[in-house]
């Protein structure tokens, strides 16, 4: 494996000398920064960095790959916790549906939405899906993507729920990002089951959540919580039963209502919920001091001209934010996360440092993987971006629509 030395980086960005898992509240505005920096890598890993006025170029390997990073800043590559990237086409036929008024619940109640693209899927290959998602892979590794969550749920039944979640373990083993699965088949009702949807729980409790647990195909399981798709007491049952099989929830919460998503999700110790468009003091309070990482998307809030989710509310009261992208071909059909930044900054008046710390350290708490990912700390994996010539922090949200990556770095290569 290679070793690179990355020297005369003009900023070197969320540097960390001891672990914390996430940051939350006030600490969100802070970002560890070392102006002037060198980096190296080792086998993969951060194996060290420091100030240039401390460099000395024999201190490293003599085969090492020098990269000058000067003008350049260094981050940790985005970790991109919420998407439903595995999917079969674009729905952008939708899309007009939409800008000619049609909402969210009203698309879904005619069958299209979600279950337009489940519908797709009973028919859609294996490898077609794969290939189609290893694309889209290596779209957001150019954006700066160095980890990220991918849910099933365009399946809905037995067969397509397992094959989705198969698609994404061999996507897990070509690809050079770190992935996580979500197991989602709570995603939407399907119309056979409208009127009786306690009977569709009962298949995803009793056959799915088996069969995807005997071939260990998920890290997590999620539930839709809303108004129009799954109850509290559904997913109260869901979560139960995943818990009998080790899968820890991440869950679709409070996007169309206060839909008591965020409350059952901290009862049942979720490592995220996410959306929060309706997020009250009651929810708040819930959050607090939970270990449940409120994840807003503002790509599907932004798509759906939705409300946003208060998210200076949520960290003036000592909340922690993530930022992902929900990359769907439904509500946010967009795995940039750049671009996530910039609405975060924009829509929701989150500062350059908050934002950053919100798709940095925040959203790998969200997806399990802050022990390996998230910040630049001795012994993390070596997943990285160099900008290109930037000014500053804060042109990152600013030039929104630019990329301002010019080289990801995964496991320690450069990604070509
Ligand atoms: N809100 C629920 N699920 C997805 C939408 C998926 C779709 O419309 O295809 C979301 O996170 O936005
Ligand atoms: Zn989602």
């Amino acid at each position: 494996m290679n070793n690179l030395i990355i020297k005369n980086i003009k900023s070197l960005i969320q540097t960390e000398e001891q672990h914390i898992p996430y940051v939350a509240g006030s600490d969100m505005a802070k970002l560890p920064v070392i102006n002037n920096a060198w980096l190296e890598v080792k086998d993969g890993l951060i194996k060290d960095y420091g100030s240039m006025s401390d460099f000395s170029a024999q201190q490293f390997a003599r085969d090492a790959e020098v990269i000058d990073a000067s003008d350049r800043l260094v981050l940790p590559a985005w970790c991109d916790s919420h998407t439903h990237l595995v999917y079969p086409k674009s729905r952008d036929v939708e899309y007009v549906d939409k800008i000619k008024g049609l909402s969210y619940e009203e698309i879904a109640a005619r069958g299209g939405g979600i279950l337009n693209s489940a519908k797709l899927m009973q028919t859609a290959s294996e490898d077609q899906l794969f290939e189609d998602a290893m694309q889209r892979l290596q779209e957001i590794i150019r954006w700066g993507t160095g980890a990220v969550e991918i849910k099933s749920g365009y399946g809905l039944t037995l067969e397509s729920e397992l094959k989705m979640l198969r698609v994404i373990r061999r996507l897990k083993e070509a690809s050079p990002l770190t992935i996580k699965s979500s197991f989602l088949g709570a995603h939407s009702i399907p119309m056979e089951y409208r009127g009786k949807q306690e009977e569709y729980v009962d298949l995803v409790i009793n056959e799915m959540l088996p069969a995807v647990a005997k071939e260990d195909l998920a890290d997590y399981v999620d539930v839709f919580c809303d108004v129009g798709f799954f109850t509290v007491e559904d997913t109260d049952r869901i979560l139960n039963a995943a818990a009998k099989y080790g899968l820890t929830p991440k869950i679709h919460a409070n996007e169309l209502d206060y839909s008591g998503g965020i409350q059952v999700g901290v009862q049942h110790n979720a490592l995220s919920v996410d959306h929060l468009e309706f997020t009250g003091d009651d929810e708040i309070k819930a959050l607090l001091n939970s270990g449940t990482m409120p994840t807003i998307l503002p790509g599907a809030a932004f798509f759906l001209n939705m409300a946003y989710a208060p998210a200076r509310k949520m960290m003036d009261a000592g909340l922690p934010v993530a930022l992902a992208s929900d990359f769907n071909p439904g509500s946010s059909p967009s795995g940039n996360m750049q671009l996530i930044m910039s609405m975060g900054s924009v829509l929701y008046r989150m500062l350059p440092e908050e934002v950053i710390n919100a798709v940095t350290k925040n959203t790998a708490y969200a997806m399990g993987i802050d022990k390996e990912l998230g910040s630049i700390m001795k012994g993390k994996k070596a997943n990285l971006v160099i900008t290109k010539p930037i000014p500053g922090i804060e042109y990152l949200p600013y030039a929104y629509g630019e990329n301002k990556v010019e080289t990801t770095i995964l496991n320690g290569v450069i990604i070509k």
